[in-house]
């Protein structure tokens, strides 16, 4: 890839300025050899730094190389001339390789989660941006011409990180405005728009507290080609407002800031006033400061956790690994279907989560052995199991067959039984884990008019097992807890033989409707995270009220 602002676009940086200089200087020296030699070693340097940045960083992924590729083939003069952009736009707009990636370890650096960008051309910083986000990161990205959310949005689409970017159209101040309003709040903010709005937007982002205590506002452009501080013959309007701009900024006591001189200036400005708040705070333990230094949101993070998740292939653990996965952990997708499993795995790869597939029967001892040692053996450690494979079969307690009786104890107690021991004896050696069962709000009441006797008792043996692990683990790390769903949305529901029931059950349900299936998501990654650390034993309902009528 090559930078837009070599040979055939006019020179953009301070340092393409200057070697442009010096070789019109060159040009026109005539003669004297020695100062033709010490200009030549001056184009080589100025000349020459840019394209080795370019070669030593790490390439872009194929969606931005896309972008890049599109944005500099795109005729943006013709499209002016016909309308279909507002602006003349110089194909210069755009933030390029270096810059890209410097945006992306910014975002990662910083843990953002939410990023603001302030003029988005064809995308090129907001794609670089999202890359450095977490799964659920999000970027909102405005832009003024309606034309370009469209050119960015095929290419975001293209990658697993497109979907992290929302656009705002429109006048850029008026959407901070309305973010303002909103009481929005950014971890990272690029400001990369018209030059001459820069002081608005750093007025408003600073006074109306769209920077989060903590965060960054990044600001582009600001040695604009030299001209903040060369001649003030030299300077054209945007370099009057950029100089404007950084002496503003320079002079605001609120505020404190760095100037790199990466590509036309990055400018990096941050909060000040918190190292004096800090110091008027009186009380500084684990509430204000977060236990070990991490904040609620952060200890929910699983990032660096291995989990697996048994009947992973459809319904409620499907939306377990996925959760597991968003949530930073690498997941283990067990089912008994090969297939099922695999398709779940390539869905979370898809997301950009490490992931692999076990088919395991967790009613067989070397199956389920053979799944926590390939766990281990694939990722060094077990940290997360959610034992959720079950069955549900159902009959008149006096017809109740022993087959179904056995199959279904077989799997729904025997089966997790077998899980927990072979993951705790895991965990109990490494000292730390997490196991959470599935059990069932009918291990709370008798769900009816369905008969179903060798499930709810399976499933209070899960809840009793449950709580007789949880406390006998507890003081070698390894908590056990249970999560009890309502009748969740599953293919399972919607069984012929089960459709009449819907509307009675629905009767019982004081939420109104049936559980989502992603209405669990939350509670197993808190389950799965340190912040529930001091839980062990238990059992979640989550059933919309369910047992409580
Ligand atoms: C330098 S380019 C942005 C480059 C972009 N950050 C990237 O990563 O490639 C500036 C963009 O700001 C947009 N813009 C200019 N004035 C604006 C305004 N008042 N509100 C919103 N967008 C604006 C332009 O249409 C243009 O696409």
């Amino acid at each position: 890839m090559s930078n837009p602002c070599s040979s055939v676009v006019p020179p953009d940086t301070p340092l393409e300025v200057l070697a442009d200089v010096l070789k019109k200087a060159e040009a026109l020296i005539t003669g004297n050899d020695e100062v033709k030699i010490l200009l030549k070693k001056a184009i080589q340097i100025a000349s020459g730094l840019d394209e080795y940045l370019e070669k030593t960083t790490t390439q872009p992924s194929p969606a931005l190389q896309e972008l890049w590729t599109r944005t500099r083939s795109e005729r943006w003069h013709e499209n002016y001339e016909k309308g279909i952009t507002l602006f003349d736009l110089p194909v210069t707009c755009i933030t390029g390789h270096v810059e890209g990636q410097v945006l992306r370890f910014f975002a990662r650096m910083a843990k953002a989660q939410r990023v603001l960008e302030i003029g988005m051309f064809t995308g090129y910083g907001a794609l670089s941006l999202a890359e450095g986000l977490p799964l659920d990161g999000t970027v909102v990205a405005c832009e003024i011409e309606p034309y370009l959310e469209k050119f960015a949005r095929l290419s975001f689409d293209k990658s697993p990180h497109g979907k992290k970017i929302k656009v705002e159209v429109g006048g850029a101040q008026e959407t901070i405005n309305q973010l303002a309003n909103e009481r929005q709040q950014y971890d990272l903010i690029f400001i990369d728009a018209d030059k001459t709005g820069y002081l608005e937007y750093y007025k408003t982002i600073i006074d109306r507290k769209l920077l989060a205590p903590g965060g960054t506002l990044v600001v582009d452009n600001v040695l604009f080609k030299g001209q903040v501080y060369g001649s003030e013959e030299d300077m054209n309007e945007n370099g009057k407002a950029l100089k404007e701009f950084n002496q503003f900024v320079a002079s605001d006591p609120r505020t404190e800031q760095v100037l790199l001189p990466v590509r036309d200036g990055m400018l990096l400005i941050q909060h000040a006033d918190s190292a004096e708040e800090v110091e008027k705070v009186e009380t500084k333990d684990d509430v204000y400061s977060g236990l070990n230094g991490k904040s609620v949101m952060q200890r929910l993070r699983l990032d660096g956790k291995t989990a697996l998740v048994t009947g992973a292939g459809q319904g409620i653990g499907r939306a377990f690994a996925h959760a597991l996965g968003e949530a930073g952990a690498q997941v283990a997708v067990v089912d008994i279907d090969t297939l099922r499993a695999d398709r779940v795995r390539r869905e979370l790869i898809s997301k950009g989560i490490k992931a692999i597939s076990i088919q395991a029967d967790i009613t067989n001892k070397e199956d389920v052995d053979r799944m926590v040692d390939q766990v281990i053996s694939e990722w060094g450690a077990l940290h997360i199991a959610c034992n959720n494979a079950g069955v549900n079969l159902n009959s008149a307690s006096k017809d109740t067959t022993l087959e179904e009786w056995d199959r279904t104890m077989n799997v729904n107690l025997r089966g997790v039984f077998l899980c927990c021991q072979a993951e705790g004896r895991a965990m109990m050696k490494q000292g730390y884990g997490k196991i959470i069962n599935t059990a069932s709000m009918s291990s709370l009441i008798v769900p009816h008019p369905q008969k179903q006797l060798s499930y709810n008792t399976s499933k209070a043996g899960v809840v009793k097992l449950t709580q007789t692990l949880g406390t006998e683990w507890i003081d070698r790390g390894v908590r056990v807890n249970a999560i009890s769903p309502g009748i969740v949305d599953t293919p399972l529901i919607h069984n012929e033989a089960l459709k009449p029931l819907s509307e009675l059950w629905l009767k019982d349900i004081p939420a109104g409707r049936f559980a989502e299936v992603t209405d669990l998501q939350g509670a197993i990654v808190f389950l799965a995270s340190e912040a529930s650390d001091y839980m062990t034993g238990h059992n979640l309902a989550i059933e919309g009220g369910q047992s409580l009528w």
